[in-house]
């Protein structure tokens, strides 16, 4: 992250605002968004909820950015056209199509949202591991990279963001203040409203990894296996691994950067949406992101898969990625 990375974007008012707190103003607005359509649809017809949230919260960022940011390019999951007839029930409308790939793929700025990472969770009464992303790609000599980011996860009151100063945040909710996620450094009375955001490192000897609750891949479970050592339960030189299934990629590599679990390790299927957010807030608060075999996580690509994920403190990074490499073609 650089300052280069500041934007002109403004707010309603004409204020001028850096990309990385508008980043996190959209996202806070949208998970605000998110909540209010959980009150409004309830969760008896879940598919209902989870199509109207992932409708609205497009349109809401599809919207904001064309306002905000005019000549800037979009790659949101809900603009594919590949899910343009699937939703034409929902709201009873299309959502708007992202920019078109051959403007995308020349484009110097790109912002990459998932506008409901975890949309099953997000339609379960009581659940609070869904999220909303938004990313900021930037083209550079470099071939391009992310500079900017934020994870809301509204249903906790919190969102993790990039700054301009090359760090991350953690800003709570200030519900007195909406559509902000901005620079107000503390209150009053109370913790302070936003903290440097630095992912702890894990105790000596153990491990929480964080796995999909819906289909966590088998190759953690023998992963987990190898790295506790034969025997399992007392090896002494194995490592005490507890798989922890939580919802949302950006869930999952938020509890990673807030101390919950350890580790988020993922194969078989993503795509950029499902990380480019989260990554960037992780690598901006000084943990290991990366894909499972230790390359940089690339976006903005013309395929826009990005099938496997590892975010962990780097002081975990060449036990997960050695592991993972003596795996031997275990992965999906
Ligand atoms: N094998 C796979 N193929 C495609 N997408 C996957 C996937 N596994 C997980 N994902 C996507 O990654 C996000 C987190 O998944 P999970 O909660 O299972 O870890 C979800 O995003 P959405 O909720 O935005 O669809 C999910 O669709
Ligand atoms: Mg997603």
């Amino acid at each position: 992250m650089t300052d280069s990375a500041a934007h002109g974007g403004t707010t309603p008012s004409g204020v001028a605002a850096d990309d990385h707190a508008l980043a996190a103003e959209l996202a806070a607005t949208a998970g605000r968004l998110l909540l209010g359509v959980r009150d409004e649809v309830g969760f008896a017809d879940a598919r209902a909820l989870k199509d109207t949230g992932d409708l609205r919260a497009h349109e809401y960022l599809m919207a904001a950015l064309a306002e905000r940011c005019p000549g800037d390019a979009v790659l949101s999951e809900e603009g594919r056209s590949s899910v343009a007839g699937k939703r034409a029930q929902g709201d009873g409308r299309a959502p708007t199509a992202n920019t078109a790939d051959a403007e995308r793929l020349t484009a110097g700025r790109v912002w990459i949202v998932d506008p409901l990472d975890g949309t099953r969770e997000f339609s379960e009464e009581g659940r609070r591991d869904w999220a909303v992303h938004v990313a900021l790609w930037e083209r550079d000599a470099g071939g391009g990279r992310l500079v900017a980011g934020a994870v809301a996860l509204p249903a906790q009151g919190l969102t993790l963001r990039t700054d301009a100063t090359g760090g991350a945040l953690l800003v709570r909710d200030d519900p007195g203040e909406p559509g902000t996620s901005g620079p107000r450094a503390g209150s009053r009375c109370g913790p302070p409203r936003e903290v440097p955001l630095h992912a702890p490192a894990p105790d000596a000897g153990k491990l929480r990894v964080a796995v999909s609750r819906t289909r966590p891949p088998e190759f953690v479970r023998r992963l987990a296996a190898d790295l506790r050592g034969p025997g399992s339960g007392g090896d002494p030189g194995g490592i005490d691994v507890e798989l922890v299934p939580i919802g949302s990629a950006g869930a999952k590599i938020s509890a990673v950067l807030l101390g919950e679990v350890d580790a988020y390790v993922h194969a078989g299927g993503q795509y950029e949406w499902d990380s480019a957010a989260p990554a960037a807030v992780a690598l901006a608060s000084g943990a290991h992101a990366s894909r499972v075999d230790g390359s940089p996580l690339a976006y903005n690509r013309e395929d826009p898969r990005l099938p496997d994920i590892l975010v962990c403190h780097p002081s975990s990074a060449p036990t997960l990625l050695t592991g993972i490499r003596d795996l031997d073609g275990a992965l999906p």
